[in-house]
């Protein structure tokens, strides 16, 4: 159920996490395809299935170095009664066997190279030897062997016509691996989404000036910029605009035009300067939620412009982490066309009691660790909302549940893991 509160001027209802996600899914559209070749196409996301062109492999393969052979002419083989083949060719990796196989003779074979007809098996240098005779190259084998030994049959990894990689796979090496076997040297994949990243805050600096009192310098945009990069997304800084709502607005439409969808971080909370509350107020596009049920981050708000999205983050960074990680991340990735958008949850036993309660559910930013092979969390650091040094440390969100009497160490916690 949704609950409704009465801040001074602006009505906000409190929606959960899963619902704030379903009402951003409704807005959610994959983006347009492009081309890029192979080099570019990590991290990128494919538009088509890709379907073998050819069998993989396409020429039966000899897996040692050693002697094509048919496994028959080794019949009753042994130390006291070794075969006798005459050696016929030497086939280097990449040539096309000149002679086909007998039961009376053998080729020298490479790794790699094409098995000749007629042999259904190679043996292995080191079980055979070798010598010369009135200009003729024998080969001396002391061992039966069993017919396809050592040799790859065609299709053997994939069939032509099969489905290499499926449309919504994700390039990275395994894939790029295939790609680039069946030859396809530019790929289609969805378009990256460009977003617009202000800061709000006119206490803000930008990196480079000094300090001053009672201002700090604007990390909020800095760490949002590396995380869009993170998920295949193209940031665009657009700096901070100051506690003035009108310049706001106008800059945050103007936006609009030149990325695919906006962030802001800052102004969204009960202060007096917190401008973005004023901006939603008077929206005219659709408004998504502007209370979530969760902390840090609970102010976090979203609507629609025009079908495209405008985020208003907390500023504090850790509620600005957690807002980008459950909201923002999961539209990056789905612009993107990657069905596995959010963030994968795990059970895992706490490492150490945590006391703090809430209303809300929490997402504690934490570390995982290994023990005794149990995947254990605890807090990554200090975990208040403001807090900035502990975001480096984590890798999960520790979901700890609404209610009276925090968690105790040892009890399992269900964490939602941010990298891997
Ligand atoms: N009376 C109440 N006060 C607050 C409430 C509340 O319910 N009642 N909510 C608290 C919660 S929860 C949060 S979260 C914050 C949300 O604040 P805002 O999103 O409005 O953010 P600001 O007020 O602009 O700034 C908060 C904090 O973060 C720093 N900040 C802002 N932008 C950046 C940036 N780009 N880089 C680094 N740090 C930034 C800013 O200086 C403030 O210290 O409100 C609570 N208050
Ligand atoms: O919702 Mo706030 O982010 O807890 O400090
Ligand atoms: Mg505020």
């Amino acid at each position: 159920m949704d609950r409704v509160e009465n801040v001074h001027r602006f009505r906000r209802h409190t929606v959960q996490v899963a619902e704030a996600q379903r009402r951003m899914e409704e807005h959610l559209h994959v983006l347009g395809v492009e081309e890029v070749s192979l080099e570019n196409a990590f991290g990128r996301t494919l538009a088509e299935d890709m379907i073998a062109p050819e069998h993989m492999p396409h020429f039966r393969r000899s897996g040692m170095d050693g002697f094509a052979i048919m496994s028959s002419s080794t019949r009753g083989a042994s130390p006291e009664s070794p075969v006798l083949l005459e050696v016929i060719d030497n086939i280097p990796c990449g040539d096309v066997p000149k002679s086909e196989i007998s039961p009376k003779t053998a080729s020298r074979i490479m790794t790699g190279a094409m098995v000749p007809d007629h042999a259904d098996a190679v043996i292995m240098l080191e079980m055979t030897e070798d010598f010369e005779e009135q200009g003729k190259t024998y080969v001396t084998i002391k061992k039966e062997i069993q017919p396809g030994k050592n040799l790859t049959s065609i299709g053997h990894e994939m069939k032509k016509g099969e489905c290499v990689l499926q449309k919504g796979t994700v390039i990275r090496a395994g894939e790029t691996a295939l790609l680039a076997t069946f030859g396809f040297s530019i790929v289609k994949v969805y378009k990256r989404p460009t977003i617009a990243i202000f800061a709000t805050g006119s206490e803000l600096l930008p990196v480079e000036a000094p300090l001053c009192p009672g201002k700090i310098r604007n990390s909020n945009s800095y760490m949002l910029a590396a995380l869009i990069r993170e998920a295949g997304g193209i940031p665009l800084l657009m700096g901070s605009i100051p506690d003035e709502a009108d310049k706001a607005q106008a800059l945050i439409l103007e936006a609009f035009s030149r990325a695919d969808f906006v962030i802001t971080s800052g102004g969204v909370s009960v202060g007096d300067y917190d401008i973005l509350v004023d901006i939603f107020q008077n929206w005219e596009g659709k408004m998504l939620f502007n209370k979530v049920a969760m902390r840090p981050g609970s102010p976090t708000t979203a609507g629609v412009w025009n079908d495209q999205f405008l985020f208003a983050l907390s500023g504090n960074p850790g509620a600005c982490f957690v807002g980008y990680q459950l909201f923002i991340r999961p539209v990056i990735l789905g612009m993107q066309g990657m069905p596995n958008r959010y963030l994968q949850s795990y059970t895992a036993f706490l490492g150490e009691d945590f006391k703090k309660v809430n209303a809300f559910p929490r997402y504690v930013r934490g570390k995982s660790y290994i023990r005794e092979g149990k995947l254990f969390v605890e807090p990554a650091g200090m975990d208040q909302s403001s807090v900035t040094v502990s975001i480096k440390d984590s890798d999960c969100l520790i979901q700890i549940p609404p209610g009276s009497k925090g968690m105790q160490q040892g009890e399992l916690v269900s964490v939602l893991m941010l990298k891997g």
